[in-house]
């Protein structure tokens, strides 16, 4: 049997958007702290094409293709899908977009999807912009979303928190480590938050890339 990165590999024929220089910015946070509402507020003043995952997972399963219930069942059970499955998507979504900056939000959400992401397109973030929350404010959040999501349901919301903690932030910790995380106190109101957020995507150093500097955890660690 073959790995995700070989059939993402066999997808698009060798490395994705070859000829591009791609700049790509991973949004990770628990669920309900707040990614989606500040990717929006980003692609309005930077330029970004925001891909969340999660939402071109739901799109997958509204498509009717042959996933869709492997995927429905892995989001009730709030797991995360097999790579494979996700990478595709992503890849086709910036194929499509027509532009080279992403903001991709919810991934990689475990080893697995940060390990096959990179194999399969050689892209590393330029950083990982990081949103901080309790799981009280994220929870409170969620059961007020009010969007009709099926995984917003306590039971659905505990078993996301269980996985955000054991599966993801090992991953923003990878990161961490590397000086690549931007740390974001995302309890504040929104608008507190995209000017915290602002900051990072305006902060650059001499040579014009964005400064990146190792954080210390606090918050839900
Ligand atoms: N800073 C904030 N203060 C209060 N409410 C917020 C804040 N940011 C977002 N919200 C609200 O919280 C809810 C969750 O926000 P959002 O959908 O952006 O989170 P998310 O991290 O993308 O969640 P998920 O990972 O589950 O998709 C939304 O109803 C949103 O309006
Ligand atoms: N990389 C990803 C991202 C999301 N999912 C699944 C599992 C999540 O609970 C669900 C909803 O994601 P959200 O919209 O809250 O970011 O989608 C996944 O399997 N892999």
């Amino acid at each position: 049997m073959g790995t995700a990165v070989d059939a993402a590999n066999k997808e698009t024929n060798g490395s994705l958007l070859d000829e591009k220089k791609v700049t790509v910015v991973f949004v990770l946070g628990g669920p309900g702290s707040g990614k989606g509402t500040q990717c929006a507020n980003i692609v309005q003043h930077f330029g970004f094409t925001h891909l969340s995952a999660g939402d071109l997972l739901r799109a997958e399963i509204k498509s009717g293709s042959e996933n869709g219930t492997m995927i429905q069942n892995m989001i009730n059970e709030g797991k995360i899908v097999p790579s494979e499955v996700t990478i595709k998507l992503l890849q086709r979504a910036m194929r499509e977009s027509g532009n080279n900056k992403f903001l991709i939000d919810g991934f990689p959400r475990n080893e697995e999807n940060r390990a096959a992401f990179e194999a399969v397109t050689k892209i590393e973030p330029e950083f990982v912009l990081f949103f901080d929350c309790s799981e009280e404010e994220m929870e409170r959040r969620l059961l007020s979303r009010n969007q009709g999501r099926e995984d917003d349901n306590i039971e659905t919301i505990r078993k996301r928190f269980k996985v955000f903690l054991e599966s993801s932030l090992p991953v923003v910790e990878y990161y961490n480590v590397k000086g690549k995380v931007r740390k974001i106190d995302a309890a504040k109101p929104i608008e507190e938050v995209f000017e915290a957020v602002k900051a990072i995507f305006t902060s650059k150093d001499e040579k014009g890339k964005t400064k990146h500097s190792r954080v210390h955890w606090c918050g839900i660690l």
